[in-house]
Order: structure tokens, then C-alpha cells, then sequence
């Protein structure tokens, strides 16, 4: 259309500057053509359905995008049912609906605790349920006073061998659960995580199945009180779903409604622990990291997807004599911010496709009494959950900068999209809690690396992804060869430098606290830097199993090189952002650091004929986006004047309040100025 300046012909006209096959990057993106088709069906069902239309959704009352959400996941299961449809597709079909709501946390966190922590008696009884939604769960953990501290949770379950029974106690104001998702207004069960008391002692914190409405007619049972805890940031976005408050009054369940996998209470009342380890209780939690480790993909795709195609269709200033106005997508400053991010999307994507790899075969390992791999599963998803989720909050934000006033309005998609990404942050463990998990790891291996460095060849290495650190001697003292700026695309000589960083930031940190009168005080004093040193070793985690991807065989024309340039982006943008560490610990000089930046300019223009082909990958449709400004069809202007006209506000000429408030006020001015 010509009419106003939009032209979505742009896009056509981007699409044909692709060079690579973006049906060969889709399934490279998917994982497989078999993903890429159902994906692709399901994304198509659900945007085709009117019941799952979202576009009107940040306008709602809380109460209303409350009802919209049952209505809209009961309406799925009735198509999950009708279309009798796998579990992939399921999932995926609620994906697409793409609104927070109860049946995250059921399928998300009720089903998978149960199916971690309870004995196969106790998922036979329960699962089937679940699976059929004739009951709804949720995972009730935080409390009002403890989230992070899972140690310090207050709830009580005390066993009462006269009963066989537990009573479900919350002694205080701060032990009320708080926060789970589903359990204010939805929820009919809950996985509750209560300190288990038996014979007089403490034995810390366990899972109960609790029961906490009617199966009847919904209200509370006798004893629980139940709500939702109130608005959340932003409008629409996590409003859709019912974070509640819950509290027990000496509520009693029968005694093998304790998850027994990891330990169990007896008849009598005798405590039994299991030969399974302890840290099994948090498994619930390093499921749900590990794929938030994948969401964070979605949402960082979803923005830049909008942020590349608006900003192929805006045009700001023309050039001196008056020429036509300029994409904005052609400015370098708008590509080093947008490409880094591009970069970061498929990075994320490819280390989340890996992580779920990990996370399946740690399964199996546990499924065979082997739990060697436990601890690397938790540092792995502790870590890339933190980190991913923290750039990808950042990097929605940036999105919205990069599409400029618009991408201020709820109709760019973005608000909501930030709203609706940034407690990831938080959830599942706040980032800077997870983080210091990490180090506490690191800090073991490089303070028994310092220690044995001599025997290092011939003690016990370190494996999986700490396995670098066992190089200790070359990777302390190494000095990078690069030499051009072309060096760089080398993927060995970025392995060296990022191995070093993180090793040497690892090291250096060992080596204050040891300095430390104890090493508590040493650990607490030194925390800001153990954060930065676990931020380089997951950095590293992703660079290298970026450059293990461009290690297999991707089918399709130009698609391996694509990836390439944007796996060189991705490390070589990180080195920049963080060129002090790389500097400070000595792994590169400040030429070579030029000569990197120089490189990413290079590379930034190398993908700016293939930047709107590359977020076509994603296959996303415009259902999915929401976004008036990332339309696959470019039509931008009259979208955004189109939804301008569906604001409440715009449904009568003169506001509600003009009698009142406004006409009072200009007579009165008139007045004023009579006189
Ligand atoms: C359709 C499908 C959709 C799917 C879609 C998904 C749903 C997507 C929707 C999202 C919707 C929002 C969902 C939010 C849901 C919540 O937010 S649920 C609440 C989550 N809460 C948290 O994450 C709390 C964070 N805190 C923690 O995880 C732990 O307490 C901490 C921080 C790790 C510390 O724990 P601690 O007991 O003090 O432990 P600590 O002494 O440090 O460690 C004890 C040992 O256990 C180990 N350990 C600690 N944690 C772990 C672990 N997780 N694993 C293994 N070992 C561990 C430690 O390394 C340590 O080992 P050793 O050194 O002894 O060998
Ligand atoms: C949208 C949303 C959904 C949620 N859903 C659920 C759910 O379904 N079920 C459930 O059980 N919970 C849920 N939660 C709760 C969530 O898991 C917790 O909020 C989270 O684990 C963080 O704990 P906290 O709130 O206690 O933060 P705090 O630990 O109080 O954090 C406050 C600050 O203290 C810092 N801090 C804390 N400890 C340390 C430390 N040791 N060293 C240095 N700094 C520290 C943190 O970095 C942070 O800056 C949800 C939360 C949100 C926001």
C-alpha cells in the first residue's frame, strides 16, 4: 500500500536478499522437519480458532481476563480431547494460546512433582486424575516470609499415629504460601512443601498432596483459606493468572499422602530415609528450569522478530539532497544493538536444545540409581536459567526501544511481552540466588585445582562442562593468537579466550577468599565477583555448544553459514560487552579486542540481507506475535491506526467525565478570562 508511507512490499523485497533457504532454518530452529510440521499445525489451529483471540486482551478488567482464561483453557483440553491430539501437540497447542494461566503450573509442576517425588502406588492413584483434569494442582512451596530459602519454610505437617494422619498447620502470619500460580482461584489440589514433623523431631522440608477445595461445588474445604494475592505488574500479561495465599488450620490428610519416593513416615510414626539423595526434593525444580532455559528462546524471538520487521518497514531521514527516507534497519547503531540479540535468540535455542538432552539423560542415570550427574544437572540449569532469563528481559526491553514510540503501545506486542517474561527472573529461583549456586561450584573445583594443579594430569579431572577447567596449566598462562580480524571466525581461537576468561575469573576468586579469615566471610565478601566469574563460565557453556551445533550436519542451502556468522556474533558481542574481564585476567590484548569489534561490524552487514528471512525461521504467526508491528505482511500503518479505534476509551466522541470534570473546568476558565 502506498497510502501514509507504509509499504509491505518491503518485506517481500527483504525476503528476496535472503541467502540461505529458510525451510532448511526452520527445521534447524525446530530440531527436526517432524517438529517444524507440528508446530507449524498447531500454531495454525489455534489462530484459526475465534475462542483463542488475544487481541483485545490488555484492555480487559482482572476479573474478566481471569474468566477469558478458564474459558480459553477449558476450550483446549476440549480440542486436545476432540482432536484426540499427542502430548507434543498438546503442548504445543497451549503454547500457542499464549495465555498464563492454571494449567501451566498442573502440567507444568503439579504432574511432574508428583511423578519425581511420589512412589509408583502413589502416582498410579494420582497421575490419572490429573491427566483427565478431574483435579487441578498446583505446586505450593513460597511462603510469605521465605521464597529463596527453602530451607527456612515455616508450614507444618505433623504426623498423628493415632490418626495416620498429618495435620497441615501454617503457624504464622509469614509461613501462608504465597505466590503459587493457580492455587488463589483455580486449584483443587496442591503439592504443599511442609516441614515433616514425627516423634517430636524435625526432619526439614517434604512434599504433601493436599486437597484444598471441594470437588463439589469448588469452595475452600474446612480449615484452608484461599485467595489470590492481587494485581501484578503490567496489564493483561501474568494478570491471567491466579497467584494465591494459602493457609491451614490444623487441616488433616491421610498419612500416605506424603510424597514417599525420597523418605518415608510409618504406621508408627518412624521416620525412613531412602537411599535416593535428598536433593531429589528440588528435582521439580531443575525440570521447570530447563525448560525456561527453552522459553527464553520463544520470548527473545517473538521481540526481535517484531523489532526486525518494523524496523525494515520504518524509514527515518533521507539522505542530504533529499533522497527517499532510510529503513532504520540500515542504520549500524539500530544492527549492533538488533543482531547481537538475533544472535542471542538461536543461541538460547540451540543451548536449550541441549539442556533438555542433559536433563533427559540425568533421567535415566537417576531411573538407574545413577546420581553421579545430579549435581551438574542442577549447576547447568541453576546457571542457564539465570542467565538467559536475565538477557532476555533485558533484550525484550531493547526490542521495544529499537521500534521507538510504538513499540510503547500494547498493540506492538511488546508491554505485554516484557510484563509477561520479566518475573522469570524471580520464579523458579531468583537469578542472583541461582547464580551463586553456580559458584559455589566453581569456587570447589578451582580451589582443588589451585590445590593438586601439579598432579592435575594424573588426579581426578573435572567433566562435563567443567571439564575445561581441568587444562588449568595451559589456560592460565595461554595468550591468544589472533593476529587479524578474520582470526576471530576461528571457533578454537573464541574457545580459548572465553575458557580462559572464565577459568582465570574462577581462580582469582579462590585465591581472594583463601586470603579471607574463614572461608564463609571470604564467600560473602567475594560475592559480587563469584557472580561475574559464574556469569563467564555459563557464557562459555553457550558459546561452546553453539560452535558443537555448527559441529553436525545442518542440511539446506547457506543454512550452516548463516548460523555461523551468527554464532561469531553472539561470542564476539559478549567479548565486547564484557571486554574487562577478557582484559583485566590478560586472555586478550586491546588490539585483538579491536579487532573483534572490527570483525562485528563486518558480520552486522553480512546479515542485514538476511535479517528478516532469519526471524521468518522462527515460523511464527501473527496470532502468535500479537503485534501489529511485527505482521508477517508488513502492513503496519493502517494495523496500528485499525487498533487505535478499539480502545475502550474511543468508544464514544466526548469521555465519560466530560459533564463532570471537563465542561465544569472550561466554563469556569471562560469565566475567569471575562473578567
Ligand atoms: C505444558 C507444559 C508447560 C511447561 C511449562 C513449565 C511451566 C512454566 C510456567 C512457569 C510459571 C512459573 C512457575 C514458577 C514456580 C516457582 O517459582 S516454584 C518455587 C521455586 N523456588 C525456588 O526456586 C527457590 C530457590 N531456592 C532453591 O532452589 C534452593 O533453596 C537453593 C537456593 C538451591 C538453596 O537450597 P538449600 O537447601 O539451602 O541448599 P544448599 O545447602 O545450598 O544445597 C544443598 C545441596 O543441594 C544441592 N542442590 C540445591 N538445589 C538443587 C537442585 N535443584 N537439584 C539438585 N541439587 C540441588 C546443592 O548443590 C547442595 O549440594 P551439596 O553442596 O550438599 O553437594
Ligand atoms: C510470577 C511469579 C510466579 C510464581 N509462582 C510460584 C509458584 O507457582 N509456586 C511457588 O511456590 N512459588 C512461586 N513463585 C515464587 C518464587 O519462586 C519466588 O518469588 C522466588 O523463588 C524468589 O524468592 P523470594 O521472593 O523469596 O525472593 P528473595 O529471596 O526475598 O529475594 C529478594 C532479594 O534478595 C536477594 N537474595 C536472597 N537471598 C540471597 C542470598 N543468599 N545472597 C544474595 N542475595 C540474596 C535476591 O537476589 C533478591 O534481590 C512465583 C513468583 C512469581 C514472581
Amino acid at each position: 500500500m502506498a497510502d501514509g508511507g507504509g509499504e509491505p512490499d518491503q518485506l517481500a523485497g527483504e525476503r528476496a536478499t535472503a541467502q540461505f533457504d529458510v525451510d532448511g532454518m526452520k527445521v534447524a530452529w525446530a530440531g527436526s522437519r517432524h517438529a517444524v510440521e507440528v508446530a507449524d499445525r498447531m500454531a495454525r489451529l489455534v489462530a484459526s480458532d475465534p475462542v483463542f483471540r488475544k487481541d483485545t486482551r490488555t484492555m480487559l478488567s482482572r476479573k474478566e481476563l481471569f474468566k477469558d482464561t478458564l474459558k480459553k483453557a477449558a476450550h483446549a483440553w476440549k480440542r486436545i480431547v476432540e482432536l484426540r491430539l499427542t502430548e507434543e501437540e498438546a503442548n504445543l497447542l497451549r503454547l500457542y494460546v499464549d495465555q498464563p494461566g492454571y494449567v501451566d503450573l498442573h502440567w507444568g509442576m503439579f504432574v511432574p512433582a508428583i511423578k519425581g517425588q511420589g512412589t509408583e502406588e502413589q502416582q498410579k492413584k494420582w497421575l490419572p486424575m490429573a491427566y483427565k483434569f478431574q483435579i487441578i494442582g498446583c505446586y505450593a512451596q513460597t511462603e510469605l516470609g521465605h521464597g529463596s530459602n527453602v530451607q527456612g519454610l515455616e508450614t507444618t505437617a505433623t504426623f498423628d499415629p493415632s490418626a495416620d494422619e498429618f495435620v497441615m498447620h501454617s503457624p504464622t502470619l509469614t509461613s501462608s504460601k504465597w505466590w503459587p500460580g493457580g492455587l488463589g482461584k483455580a486449584s483443587t489440589h496442591a503439592v504443599v512443601y511442609a516441614r515433616l514433623i514425627t516423634e517430636g523431631k524435625d526432619y526439614g522440608i517434604h512434599g504433601f498432596i493436599v486437597q484444598l477445595r471441594s470437588l463439589d461445588d469448588h469452595s475452600p474445604l474446612p480449615g484452608v483459606t484461599l485467595g489470590d494475592i492481587g494485581g501484578k505488574f503490567g496489564s493483561g500479561a501474568y494478570n491471567s493468572m491466579d497467584n494465591g495465599v494459602l493457609r491451614f488450620d490444623h487441616v488433616r490428610i491421610p498419612r500416605d499422602q506424603m510424597l514417599m519416593r525420597l523418605s518415608q513416615v510409618t504406621r508408627e510414626g518412624k521416620y525412613v530415609h531412602s537411599d535416593v539423595p535428598k536433593q531429589l526434593l528440588y528435582g521439580t525444580m531443575v525440570y521447570v528450569r530447563q525448560t525456561i532455559v527453552a522459553d527464553a528462546s520463544k520470548a527473545l524471538s517473538r521481540a526481535v522478530c517484531i523489532a526486525v520487521r518494523y524496523s525494515a518497514i520504518r524509514k527515518q531521514f533521507g539522505s542530504q539532497d533529499g533522497g527517499p527516507e532510510t529503513q532504520v534497519l540500515n542504520y549500524k547503531t539500530q544492527q549492533s544493538r538488533l543482531f547481537p540479540l538475533l544472535a542471542s535468540a538461536y543461541a538460547y535455542r540451540f543451548v536449550g536444545q541441549w539442556l533438555k538432552w542433559l536433563y533427559t539423560d540425568v533421567t535415566q542415570k537417576l531411573e538407574a540409581k545413577d546420581y553421579s550427574t545430579l549435581p551438574e544437572a542442577h549447576a547447568c540449569t541453576a546457571g542457564l536459567k539465570s542467565v538467559t532469563t536475565s538477557a532476555t528481559a533485558d533484550a525484550i526491553e531493547e526490542c521495544r526501544k529499537l521500534c521507538g514510540g510504538h513499540g510503547y503501545l500494547n498493540s506492538s506486542g511488546l508491554p505485554e511481552l516484557f510484563a509477561v517474561y520479566v518475573p522469570a527472573c524471580t520464579y523458579e529461583g531468583d537469578n542472583v540466588v541461582l547464580l551463586l549456586q553456580v559458584s559455589v561450584v566453581l569456587h570447589l573445583v578451582a580451589r582443588f585445582l589451585m590445590k593438586t594443579v601439579a598432579q592435575v594430569a594424573t588426579g581426578k579431572q573435572p567433566v562435563g562442562t567443567i571439564a575445561y577447567m581441568g587444562n588449568i596449566q595451559h589456560l592460565m598462562q595461554c595468550k591468544s593468537a589472533v593476529n587479524t580480524a578474520e582470526d576471530w571466525l576461528n571457533p578454537a581461537a573464541i574457545k580459548e579466550v572465553f575458557e580462559a576468561r572464565a577459568l582465570r575469573m574462577a581462580v582469582n576468586c579462590a585465591q581472594n577468599i583463601s586470603k579471607a579469615p574463614s572461608q564463609e566471610e571470604g564467600f560473602s565478601e567475594l560475592s559480587p565477583d563469584l557472580l561475574e566469574a559464574a556469569v563467564a563460565h555459563v557464557q562459555l557453556i553457550i558459546v561452546t555448544k553453539f560452535i558443537e551445533k555448527l559441529q553436525e550436519d545442518i542440511p539446506g542451502p547457506g543454512v550452516k553459514e548463516q548460523l555461523q556468522k551468527l554464532c561469531s556474533i553472539y561470542a564476539l558481542h559478549l567479548l565486547h560487552k564484557h571486554l574487562g574481564d577478557f582484559l583485566s585476567t590478560g586472555c586478550i590484548t586491546a588490539r585483538q579486542g579491536a579487532l573483534a569489534n572490527e570483525l562485528l561490524g563486518k558480520l552486522y552487514a553480512q546479515v542485514r540481507p538476511n535479517a528478516v528471512a532469519l526471524v521468518d525461521a522462527f515460523d511464527y504467526t501473527d496470532h502468535y506475535l500479537g503485534s501489529v508491528l511485527g505482521r508477517y505482511d508488513g502492513d503496519v500503518y493502517p494495523a496500528l491506526y485499525e487498533e487505535a479505534w478499539k480502545d475502550p476509551l474511543n468508544e464514544t466522541v466526548v469521555p465519560d467525565g466530560y459533564q463532570e470534570h471537563l465542561r465544569p473546568l472550561l466554563k469556569q476558565q471562560l469565566k475567569l478570562s471575562r473578567l
